[in-house]
């Protein structure tokens, strides 16, 4: 199913990350490993937390206790430009790019590669124009990569919301990325636009070859794109393995009946059990 791995693309590997906010364990001892050129899946239930996991991945929140590494490089209380620098590139849940044409955001992206310093830049000197020229080039080659191509000069606040989310992935692309995490991608989208970012993350694991962490509620896609998945409940990982495994796991079903007990059908965030009260892969495709 997927392309050839990106040579430079290490394990990605959380080890008994432990983050308690206010005497709250939002995360208790979590572990799980991404495989190079995987896609991995966090999911659960509302308050399972998977944004807390996120958020010590991407160095946002620091782990009290445990470790966080990439390869040989211990990223555990490294600062977010620091662990971005290693390669590890996220996008945002609740981002909706409003400002610029897309050039200009995907330049942004390229920002972290950047040699040439302020001064050089301010001069505008021959190797500075040529740097940038060559920066530009990669930015249309991502937009064209994730069908912005044909937008690439226009300005974010005039395209629809599925588009501007999939501006936001190619800014995250720009900063060549050994692991991308996506943040809720799909949230709020329509069910085109939900396909299309599909496609698009399935072909950013087959054709660059590097690693993705998902975070994200829509069950249809998770068991559809990811080769594998962890699953958190109260903060802790109640289950792993492929999407077929949890699926079945029966700590899973629990939790997402749980939840939907809670919040009335178990609807998007159901695990897509085979108790017939859920949606299944096959029905939201
Ligand atoms: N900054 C914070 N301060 C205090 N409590 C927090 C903070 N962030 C998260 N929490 C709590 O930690 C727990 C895990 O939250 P988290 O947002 O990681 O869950 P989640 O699985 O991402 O949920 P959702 O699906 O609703 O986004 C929750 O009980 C939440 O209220």
């Amino acid at each position: 199913m997927s392309g050839a791995t990106a040579p430079d693309v290490p394990e990605l590997t959380l080890r008994a990350v432990t983050v308690r906010f206010a005497g709250l364990l939002a995360l208790d001892a979590v572990g799980f490993t991404v495989a190079p050129g995987t896609i991995h899946a966090v999911i659960g239930p509302n308050g399972a937390g998977k944004s807390t996991c996120f958020n010590v991945l991407s160095g946002v929140y620091r782990a009290e206790r445990g470790s966080v590494r990439l390869g040989a490089h211990d990223l555990t209380r490294l600062p977010p430009h620091r662990i971005a620098g290693l390669g590890l590139a996220r996008t945002f849940q609740n981002i909706v790019l409003t400002r610029g044409t897309v050039a200009d955001n995907l330049m942004l992206g390229r920002h972290v590669l950047t040699r040439s310093g302020f001064a050089a830049t301010a001069l505008r000197l021959p190797r500075v124009v040529r740097e940038q020229r060559r920066h530009r080039e990669r930015a249309r080659e991502i937009a064209e990569f994730l069908h912005l191509g044909a937008v690439f000069d226009t300005s974010v606040a005039l395209l629809p919301y599925g588009m501007r989310k999939r501006v936001e992935m190619a800014r995250a692309l720009c900063m060549e990325p050994r692991v991308l995490l996506l943040d809720e991608p799909v949230a709020g989208m329509n069910a085109e636009e939900r396909a299309e970012t599909a496609e698009a993350i399935a072909s950013i694991r087959a054709s660059l070859g590097i690693s993705i962490v998902l975070v994200e509620h829509d069950m249809g896609l998770v068991m559809r794109i990811a080769d594998a998945v962890t699953v958190l409940d109260f903060g802790r990982r109640i289950a792993s393995g492929t999407p077929a495994e949890v699926r079945r796991d029966p700590a899973v079903i629990r939790a997402y009946l749980g939840a939907g007990d809670e919040g009335g059908e178990g609807g998007e965030h159901d695990p897509g059990g085979d108790d017939g009260r859920s949606e299944s892969p096959e029905e939201s495709r």
